[in-house]
C-alpha cells in the first residue's frame, strides 16, 4: 500500500462486483486500495481510509459498524445512479457523503430501454428461438410483432434517462407522453413531447409505458393493480428502473389474465428472481440481468465520475454528484 496515497476502501479487486481488473491501475495511481477482504482481516488499516467505492449490485452493507471503523470517511463513491441500497440519513448522520454516477449511465441505460421495447416489440427472443432450431421455417406467425414507429410511449419519470430515451424514440417517429414530478418545457419542445400530469392518462394511451423512475417511497410499487387495469391490452410495460417501482404480483396477474400484452424487465426483486418464479416462465415476458449499464464505456465512465467525487472530497472541495435531498 502506497501510504502517500488517501486511502480507498473498494469491495473487491476483479471478480464479479468488484472494481474491474481495468481500471485498477487507473484507481492505485490515485488512492492506497484495501478490499473488503483484508479490511475483515486487518481493522487497523481502515482508520485512515478517506474513500469508500462500492457497486450497487453487490447491495453493500454500508451499516454503523462499518462507519465507526472509518473515522475520518468522507464520501461513499456509489457506481450508478440508483442509491436506494444506502441508507443516506444513517450515512450522513456520520459526517459522510454519498456520491453516485448519474452521467455516466444515461446513455446505456437508455439504449437498453430501446433493446427491450424492440425485443420485446418484435417478439425477437421466438423469432430467435425459432432461428436457431433445427427445424426452422421461413416464415413463422409467432414473430410477426408490434409496430414502432408511429406508436405512443409513455415514460414515467423525466430525468436524464428518460430524456434520454425519448431522444431515441423522437428518432424512431414515436409519440412521446411523459409523467413527472415537475414539467420540463425545454425537453418537452426538443423531443415534441406532451405532458401528463395524470398518470393514468398516460397509461391509458401509451402502446408502450417505459418506468423510468428512481425508487423512493413515492414511486415503491407505483404500477399496481389499478395501474395495470389503465393500460391498453395491447401494451408492453418497460422497466428499467427498480424493480419495486412494480408490484410484481400485480403484473403476474395482468400478463397472465391478458390486461396487458407483454413485459421486458431488466429489474425484478429480488435479483435474480427465484428458479421457480412465474415471470421466468411467461412467453409474453423478456428479461434482461439489470444490466442497463453494463457497457465498456458506462463502467469507464462510472469510473471517471466516481474518482472525481472522491478527489473533491479528499481536496476539501464540494463533492461532485453528492446525493442531497433525502
Ligand atoms: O441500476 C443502475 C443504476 O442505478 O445506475
Amino acid at each position: 500500500m502506497n501510504k502517500e496515497l488517501p486511502g480507498a476502501l473498494v469491495e473487491e479487486i476483479g471478480g464479479t462486483i468488484g472494481v474491474m481488473e481495468e481500471h485498477v491501475d487507473f484507481l492505485k495511481e490515485r488512492f492506497s486500495l484495501i478490499t473488503m477482504k483484508e479490511f475483515k482481516e486487518n481493522k487497523e488499516h481502515l482508520a485512515d481510509k478517506i474513500v469508500c467505492i462500492f457497486n450497487w449490485a453487490n447491495k453493500p452493507d454500508v451499516n454503523s459498524e462499518l462507519l465507526k471503523a472509518l473515522p475520518r470517511l468522507k464520501v461513499i463513491a456509489s457506481a450508478g445512479a440508483g442509491v436506494d441500497h444506502l441508507d443516506i440519513k444513517m450515512i450522513s448522520s456520520y459526517g459522510v457523503k454519498v456520491a453516485n454516477t448519474p452521467h455516466a449511465v444515461t446513455n446505456s441505460t437508455a439504449d437498453l430501454a430501446m433493446t427491450l421495447l424492440l425485443v420485446a416489440a418484435r417478439n425477437f427472443m421466438e423469432a430467435h428461438q425459432i432461428a436457431v432450431s433445427p427445424n426452422t421455417v421461413r416464415f413463422h406467425a409467432n414473430w410477426v410483432g408490434g409496430d414502432i414507429t408511429g406508436m405512443t410511449l409513455g415514460i414515467v419519470g423525466m430525468g436524464r434517462i428518460g430524456y434520454k430515451i425519448a431522444q431515441r424514440a423522437k428518432a424512431f417517429e414515436m409519440k412521446i407522453l411523459y409523467h413527472n414530478r415537475h414539467r420540463r418545457p425545454e425537453e418537452e419542445k426538443s423531443v415534441g413531447a406532451s405532458y401528463c400530469e395524470r398518470l393514468d392518462d398516460l397509461l391509458q394511451q401509451s402502446d408502450y409505458v417505459m418506468l423510468v423512475v428512481n425508487l423512493s417511497p413515492e414511486t415503491e410499487k407505483l404500477m399496481g393493480k389499478h395501474e395495470f387495469q389503465m393500460m391498453k391490452p395491447s401494451a408492453m410495460l418497460i422497466n428499467i428502473s427498480r424493480g419495486l417501482v412494480v408490484d410484481q404480483e400485480a403484473l403476474v396477474e395482468a400478463l397472465e389474465t391478458g390486461q396487458i400484452k407483454a413485459a421486458a424487465l431488466d429489474v425484478t426483486y429480488p435479483e435474480p428472481l427465484p428458479r421457480d418464479h412465474p415471470l421466468l416462465k411467461m412467453s409474453n415476458v423478456v428479461l434482461a440481468p439489470h444490466m442497463g449499464t453494463a457497457t465498456r464505456g458506462a463502467l469507464r465512465l462510472m469510473m471517471e465520475e466516481m474518482v472525481q467525487s472522491m478527489m473533491d472530497a479528499v481536496n476539501g472541495l464540494p463533492v461532485s454528484n453528492e446525493v442531497t435531498g433525502f
